[in-house]
């Protein structure tokens, strides 16, 4: 919704359904614009002598009780009949934009009455309303008009509510906020543009709705009266002779049928290619996959090669996660994850870091199933608790896995719909539907997202939303999920848990709805918890306190299980060292290094884990002198270089490193590094042939080729 491409609409209307209807509509649309202009006098020409007749060769669906032409009536009537309903949807979304955005606009108190309202009148049908306000407006086409409008003025009025509230709790429009920008300017610049296309989907199938209704309301002589006609109108007419004359009748009916039909399917379609689109929290803006075979196979090569880093993913019986091989591709040949690897143990808390672009989140987020078309995720094993999250597919024929891995298939799934249906491939993992999949993960695996407002529905209390994923998935019954949501709360240290579970998102500091998110994300004490950058939009305050929270809740310490495993994603690699036991480094979508936190300062060997390191400023860090930084900027995922692709910006980057990238390779104490030239990194010694290093960076990178200074901070480290 909110940040759509321009063109994603249009786009969302090709669908086989989008194309169907949207002819229909056009026709049906070019259809009242015309027909009154070429059959008017056809219609309303009376014949004495053919009065009442059935269908002929000359009146092909009969005549009426004038004499006059029911198929050309049927036709001239089709302008009203449409132009009415759209004229009432035009009137439902005006109100219900005021009534929707009144709220905002007027403050606190007169927006509760607003929103109160709103609720009641939603509460009743809208047809009946529709009878309500035709007798307050009285009989005619005028009084049907305002009738059906402000009928449906009080579900759009609660869909804008809605729409708003989601979009209002955004960081954008906080920043907005803090800028100074009026609430009417708030509201017409920031939030209706990203709830636009919804209420076009849906005034589109209120159109339809809305034609049914004048039908009806002409039907019962409250609509449009004679001279004029519109298709309810005719309806009524020809009813009074359906036993002699059916024509008469079903014809008006079914020109209503497929004109409300039109309407509703063109915006079912709309619906469902916009709805395919959106999403998650924190998620990655999904579009068309274009991969085709041939692309396939030509990056298979390059896929063997990536993969042939032993790396930490070979699984083992007590490991949470196993992920060997998980790559994740984008169309136009963008990959940001080249192949990772990794085990993550029970009771083990695992950080991965880099810098913004690495492919951090996008890992954690194709762990965790959230990736969607266009993102093509595949993984030669993606497992938790043993099972095949995946699903596999048939082997796309490559066995040219690394010595000793044996035969390597492939798993590759681009759609969560797909989930499970395809073969099993994964030695030893079984198969599990989308329904189980889903259960599954929802039992064994948590999540954190960087910022909660966006994670968190913000028109759902909190203590609902947390109560609904142990309803969901640990089969309690409502007070037994309320209890445990409220006693989750207690568990982050919240404070009064019973108040705040009644709260709304919004009315909880930052720290607290972090807090409330991770309880959410505890609710069934999962085995795994995937923390991105949970403590980013934290002061540093609260950061500790959130970091202790999620660092005792792995650990045990809080009085659970204690063998929860942690994924914890930060750019930050002091944060990581505090919290977890083992780091990797990702750089340019692969891991560069991957050693325990424990000494990481003294043992980190390769450029960029040390220049991470570097880059962090302590107390002893010389004021005089410019902060060190890592000179240049991350490759671009959609154009990677052949070689190292840390070699533009690394100080000991030579020719080889240009050529060819290094493999991770694993030490003897089990730390895996992929550099052609870690002694020399040790050493501080930088390369004697000059790359391609940004010149305009030239003083920083001097930091990077010093060893680690011997600041307190690493001292501490190491
Ligand atoms: N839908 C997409 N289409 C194309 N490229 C994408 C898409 N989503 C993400 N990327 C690219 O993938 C790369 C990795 O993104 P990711 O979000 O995983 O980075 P990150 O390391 O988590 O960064 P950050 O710390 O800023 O969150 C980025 O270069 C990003 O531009």
């Amino acid at each position: 919704m909110a940040g759509r491409r321009p063109g994603t609409f249009r786009k969302a209307a090709r669908t086989p359904l989008g194309i169907a209807s949207g002819i229909l509509l056009a026709l049906i649309l070019l259809l009242a614009i015309i027909a009154p202009a070429l059959w008017t006098s056809q219609a309303n020409a009376i014949d004495v002598l053919n009065m009442q007749q059935g269908p002929s060769a000359k009146h092909l669906l009969g005549t009426n009780l004038l004499g006059q032409d029911i198929l050309y009536r049927i036709l001239v009537a089709a302008r009203l009949s449409i132009g009415l309903a759209l004229a009432a949807t035009a009137i439902g979304v005006a109100c219900g934009l005021v009534l929707g955005t009144a709220p905002v606009i007027v403050g606190h108190r007169a927006g509760r009455v607003i929103t109160a309202a709103v609720n009641v009148a939603v509460a009743f049908p809208a047809l009946l309303l529709a009878l309500f306000f035709a007798v307050i407006f009285g009989v005619g086409a005028r009084g049907a008009l305002l009738a059906i409008g402000f009928a449906l003025a009080p579900s759009f009025a609660r869909l804008v509510r809605t729409l708003s509230a989601s979009v209002a709790g955004l960081d954008y429009i906080a920043a907005a906020r803090i800028a100074g920008v009026s609430r009417f300017r708030l509201l017409t610049r920031h939030v209706l543009p990203n709830i636009g296309e919804t209420l076009i989907v849906n005034a589109t199938i209120a159109a339809g709705d809305a034609l049914l209704s004048f039908a009806g309301l002409s039907f019962l002589g409250l609509g449009v009266q004679a001279p004029s006609y519109d298709w309810g109108q005719l309806l009524s007419d020809g009813l009074q002779g359906i036993y002699t004359r059916p024509a008469a009748a079903l014809a008006p009916g079914v020109a209503v049928v497929v004109a409300g039909l039109a309407f509703n399917l063109f915006g079912e379609a709309l619906a469902v290619g916009l709805g395919s689109g959106t999403g998650l929290p924190n998620t990655v803006r999904l579009g068309r996959l274009r991969s085709a075979l041939a692309e396939r196979s030509a990056k298979a090569a390059a896929a063997a090669a990536e993969d042939q880093h032993p790396s930490s993913g070979t699984g083992s019986a007590d490991s949470v996660l196993s992920v060997s091989g998980l790559r994740v591709e984008f169309p136009g040949g963008v990959r940001p994850v080249r192949g990772v690897s990794f085990t993550l143990g029970r009771g083990e808390a695992l950080g991965v870091v880099g810098e913004s672009g690495s492919g951090k989140s996008l890992t954690a987020l194709a762990v965790a199933r959230l990736l969607e078309s266009p993102a093509h995720v595949t993984a030669t094993r993606l497992e938790l608790l043993g099972r095949d999250l995946l699903g596999a597919e048939a082997p796309l024929g490559e066995q040219a896995g690394p010595a000793g891995r044996g035969l390597r298939w492939r798993a590759s799934c681009c759609y969560p719909r797909h989930w499970g249906r395809r073969a099993a491939g994964v030695p030893g993992a079984s198969r599990m539907s989308d329904r189980e999949l889903r259960r599954f993960l929802g039992v064994h695996a948590g999540l954190v997202f960087q910022d909660p407002m966006t994670s968190f529905n913000p028109v759902k209390r909190v203590g609902i939303q947390l109560a609904e994923v142990a309803a969901e998935h640990h089969g309690l019954t409502r007070p037994q999920a309320a209890a445990r949501a409220v006693e989750r709360l207690r568990a982050v240290r919240i404070a009064y848990p019973e108040r705040r579970a009644r709260q709304f998102p919004h009315e909880l500091s930052g720290g607290m709805r972090q807090r409330a998110m991770i309880g959410m994300a505890v609710m069934g004490e999962p085995a795994l918890v995937i923390a991105d950058e949970p403590t980013t939009a934290l002061d540093v305050t609260v950061q500790r306190q959130v970091l202790r929270l999620l660092k005792s809740i792995q650990a045990g310490t809080d009085g659970s299980r204690g063998d929860m495993g942690l994924l914890f994603i930060s750019h930050d690699i002091t944060v990581v060292g505090q919290v977890c036991d083992r780091v990797l480094v990702m750089y340019a979508g692969r891991i560069v290094e991957s050693l325990p936190t424990d000494g990481l300062a003294a043992h980190a060997r390769h450029p960029y884990t040390r220049a991470l390191l570097a880059a962090v400023p302590s107390m002893e860090t010389p004021r005089e002198l410019p902060l060190a930084v890592i000179p240049g900027r991350p490759a671009d995922p959609a154009n990677l270089p052949a070689g190292c692709a840390f070699a533009a910006r690394c100080p000991f980057a030579d020719a080889t490193c240009e050529q060819s990238d290094p493999p991770l390779v694993a030490d003897e104490a089990g730390r895996e590094v992929a550099c052609w030239h870690t002694d020399r990194v040790l050493a501080g010694v930088p390369a004697t042939v000059t790359t391609t290093v940004d010149p305009a960076s030239a003083a920083p990178t001097a930091a990077l080729s010093a060893p680690l200074a011997d600041t307190a901070a690493n001292r501490e480290q190491a």
